[in-house]
């Protein structure tokens, strides 16, 4: 296996972080996976509307934006419902939010050819199923893909050719801030998350991987550059409503 480039960050954890041992880094990021391949995906530049990835760190305020996103523009923009294995949170419906699913029922899936892309994420196996892109694409919405860091690499090996954004905090501590204060976590899944969220950040730097980075520090301006950079595409998909 390849040594990740942002391997020296297992190095900067602080002591209460050193219960995540070097090692820790390998399993946190996986390398694209090969299976997937134009051939392996739909021809998805025929489909409509360019979509639209959301990647960033977990706590970012990805899910915050885009909410605003399908309110502001209820049909012109849909959702890309993930599979997770992990458990719903107080609030979140199935279906809906995500597929909440066994391990055993995404992998049969995956095994199927059915996922664009999935990746481990947290402890926790997470995946855009062909489906939930076409289903909104039937629709000629604008598909989003809130997806994390690895998604956004595998998803660079298909066809979908989408308009990626990455959303990111002001500062690992604002982030800590706001995962402790949205108490969706535990402490240890608190703890794996800000030290994916080290190695989102530091691969978020390669140049060409995102079209746009959006520090997320005040809502509402965050909110303005997503809508800027969107612009056009929401003008082309409210025009061919009208033919
Ligand atoms: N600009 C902001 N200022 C202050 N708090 C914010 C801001 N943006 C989002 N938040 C809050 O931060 C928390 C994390 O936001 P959100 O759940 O949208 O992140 P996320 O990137 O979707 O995370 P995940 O990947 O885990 O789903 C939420 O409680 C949200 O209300
Ligand atoms: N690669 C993928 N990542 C995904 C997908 N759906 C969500 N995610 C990312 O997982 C983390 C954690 O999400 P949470 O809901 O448990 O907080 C976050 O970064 C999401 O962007 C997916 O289909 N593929």
């Amino acid at each position: 296996m390849k040594t990740p480039s942002f391997f020296f960050l297992a190095e900067e954890t602080t002591a209460e972080r050193t219960v995540w041992p070097q090692a820790a880094f390998f399993h946190l990021y996986q390398e694209p996976n090969p299976s997937l391949l134009p051939q392996n995906t739909l021809s998805w530049a025929m489909q409509g509307p360019r979509p639209v990835v959301l990647s960033g760190p977990s706590g970012a305020g990805k899910s915050t934006l885009l909410k605003k996103l399908l309110k502001d523009y209820e049909n012109i923009f849909g959702f890309s419902v993930s599979h997770t294995t992990r458990q719903p949170r107080p609030g979140e419906v199935n279906g809906k939010d995500y597929h909440f699913v066994t391990r055993e029922e995404m992998q049969k899936e995956i095994d199927a050819g059915e996922f664009i892309e999935h990746a481990e994420f947290s402890g926790n196996m997470y995946g855009t199923s062909k489906g939930a892109v076409q289903a909104v694409q039937a629709q000629n919405q604008i598909c989003v893909l809130d997806i994390d860091i690895q998604g956004v690499k595998n998803i660079k090996r298909t066809d979908l050719n989408p308009i990626y954004i990455s959303v990111q905090p002001p500062s690992i501590d604002i982030l800590e801030k706001r995962l402790r204060d949205r108490k969706t976590e535990t402490e240890e899944s608190l703890l794996k998350r800000l030290t994916a969220a080290r190695v989102d950040l530091e691969l978020s730097k390669e140049p060409g991987l995102f079209d746009l980075v959006i520090i997320n520090d005040d809502l509402e301006k965050a909110y303005s550059e997503l809508k800027e950079v969107l612009l056009e595409e929401i003008k082309k998909t409210q025009e061919s409503r009208k033919s």
